[in-house]
């Protein structure tokens, strides 16, 4: 009996209606995602932990930083999974995904594509990176006069060619030639539709349901574009001996290099689909995942004359001072922008809660005096509410406040960093997070130099999250003004 599932085991938890669990306000609507979760976050303050249901699968909500810290770090081998969010054998390259794969497969895949993200790869990788950024937003310059309006379609277009110049070099303009097919393919592939996010939800909780309906991440047309392109550029590099230091180059060389992979492949083809399914699962990421956030961030910053002004002579300066050569290293340092990117991160990331399953037996032990031992089996499901950590004002004061001082010199060390977690936090946090972190950072200063973001008559304040999407997204889209600069030297360009 799930309704009966807490109770038994006296853990607190408001009463589930069946089938939808305490989802009910989320489905009909009326509350978004985050705000259902804040509200049983808010309800129980003096809980580490709480029930709650979602759909018909009883989860364990963690409220305590330090349990969460716990599960996804300390005694992470009892927690080392992901619910599947389809049946394995529904979508065969939905399988490979790291973000999917279990146990000792994905520990040895995730040992094999770490090296592609490292510190010394983004160095490498970064004149290339800054040129393409560079590249794309001054023809967002050149292509559009005056930019006001819905800007999530044009930051569509910077992460699609952004994506395919950084993970195959490919030079694409979307903002030149809106029309070209890899940006047909890459919006009817990743982009997320708000009825396909809540299928796939509803899918996690309900495998049976997603067998019979065979609910599929990729559609076959987008998976045969991508594996001839994949294909087509691998024997390319082969047959003329290139070798171009991105993303594509490095998947292949970490999988090649892995000798135990190699002896055990049956053929090339096996191969070329592995780096495929990364590929694309990476370029889903970057496409949707990141184009929200760079929305959200944007939508931010467009509220915040004042930071902007703040952040515009900084870049300026470092502009000036590095004479338009910029490196990884005068990026990343740059202290101002630090502080914007976290506090954006902070207040801003798209991500709601990160799921756990119970992979060995395991006992929460009690630390408040209301508290009992609590067994977890195998298999039972957990949810850590990353967005409610980051919003509760015992760690963040006056939580809603965007305010960037919160990470200034003097006020850093303070932060409570199990709080702290827009990529959530232990061996399964975000691989890409170093990357993202610079992206945003290369992003906002290529946009600031040439723009600053204003809010136009349509802009809806205050933010209003989406009520059909599972993470944080705007309502009401995102209309932002994006107006040129005419204080800025233009001879910062030439
Ligand atoms: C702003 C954009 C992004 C955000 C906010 C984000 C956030 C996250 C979060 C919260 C997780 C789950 C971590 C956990 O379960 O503890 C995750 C996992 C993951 N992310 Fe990202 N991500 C972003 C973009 C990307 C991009 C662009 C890529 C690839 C290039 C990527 C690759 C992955 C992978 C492979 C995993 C699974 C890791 C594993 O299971 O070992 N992410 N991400």
């Amino acid at each position: 009996q799930p309704i009966q599932y807490w109770k038994k085991r006296k853990v607190p938890c408001d009463v589930p209606v069946p089938f939808v669990g305490n989802l009910l306000q989320s489905l009909l609507k009326r509350k978004s995602m985050n705000q259902v979760m804040t509200d049983a976050y808010n309800k129980y303050s003096k809980h580490r932990y709480i029930g709650f249901h979602c759909f018909g699968t009883p989860t364990l909500f963690i409220r305590d930083v330090e349990l969460a810290k716990q599960i996804t770090i300390k005694d992470f081998d009892s927690f080392s999974d992901h619910r599947l969010f389809v049946p394995k054998g529904v979508d065969n390259l939905w399988d490979k995904l790291t973000f999917i794969r279990t146990g000792s497969d994905w520990q040895e895949h995730r040992r094999i594509v770490t090296p592609a993200f490292t510190l010394s790869k983004l160095k490498v990788m970064f004149p290339n990176l800054a040129k393409s950024t560079n590249r794309l937003i001054q023809s967002i310059l050149e292509h559009n006069k005056t930019v006001s309006g819905n800007i999530r379609p044009m930051v569509m277009k910077l992460a699609n060619d952004f994506t395919l110049d950084y993970f195959m070099g490919i030079e694409c303009d979307s903002f030149k030639d809106p029309n070209n097919e890899f940006l047909r393919m890459a919006r009817k592939t990743f982009s997320m539709p708000k009825i396909k996010g809540f299928l796939f939800f509803n899918a996690a909780y309900n495998s049976a349901v997603a067998k019979i309906l065979g609910i599929k991440f990729f559609e076959t047309e987008g998976k045969l574009f991508y594996r001839k392109l994949i294909k087509d550029a691998l024997e390319y590099r082969q047959k003329h001996n290139i070798t171009r230091i991105d993303m594509l180059h490095l998947l292949h060389e970490s999988l090649l290099e892995n000798k135990k992979d190699v002896n055990n492949r049956k053929d090339s083809n096996e191969l070329t689909d592995e780096i495929v399914a990364q590929l694309m699962g990476m370029y889903f990421s970057n496409f949707d995942t990141f184009s929200i956030t760079m929305c959200n961030f944007i939508y931010e910053l467009a509220l915040q004359p004042e930071v902007q002004e703040k952040l515009i002579v900084e870049i300026d300066e470092t502009w000036r001072s590095c004479d338009g050569k910029l490196t990884h290293d005068i990026l990343m340092q740059m202290k101002y922008l630090d502080m914007v990117y976290k506090e954006c991160s902070r207040l801003r990331s798209n991500t709601t809660f990160v799921d756990r399953i119970v992979t060995k037996p395991y006992t929460i032990q009690p630390v408040l005096p209301h508290e009992k031992p609590l067994h977890l089996a195998t298999g039972q499901d957990i949810t850590i509410p990353l967005y409610c950590f980051m919003r509760d004002e015992k760690y963040f004061p006056n939580p809603l406040k965007f305010d960037p001082e919160r990470f200034n010199e003097e006020n850093k060390a303070k932060v409570d960093q199990r709080a702290f977690l827009p990529f959530s936090s232990g061996p399964r946090k975000c691989i890409a997070a170093r990357l993202i972190s610079l992206e945003i950072r290369l992003m906002l200063f290529h946009f600031l130099l040439r723009f600053r973001f204003v809010p136009t008559e349509k802009t809806v304040i205050p933010f209003v999250e989406s009520k059909r999407h599972n993470i944080m997204s705007s309502e009401y889209d995102y209309w932002i003004g994006l107006e040129p600069r005419q204080d800025v030297d233009q001879s910062y360009f030439h």
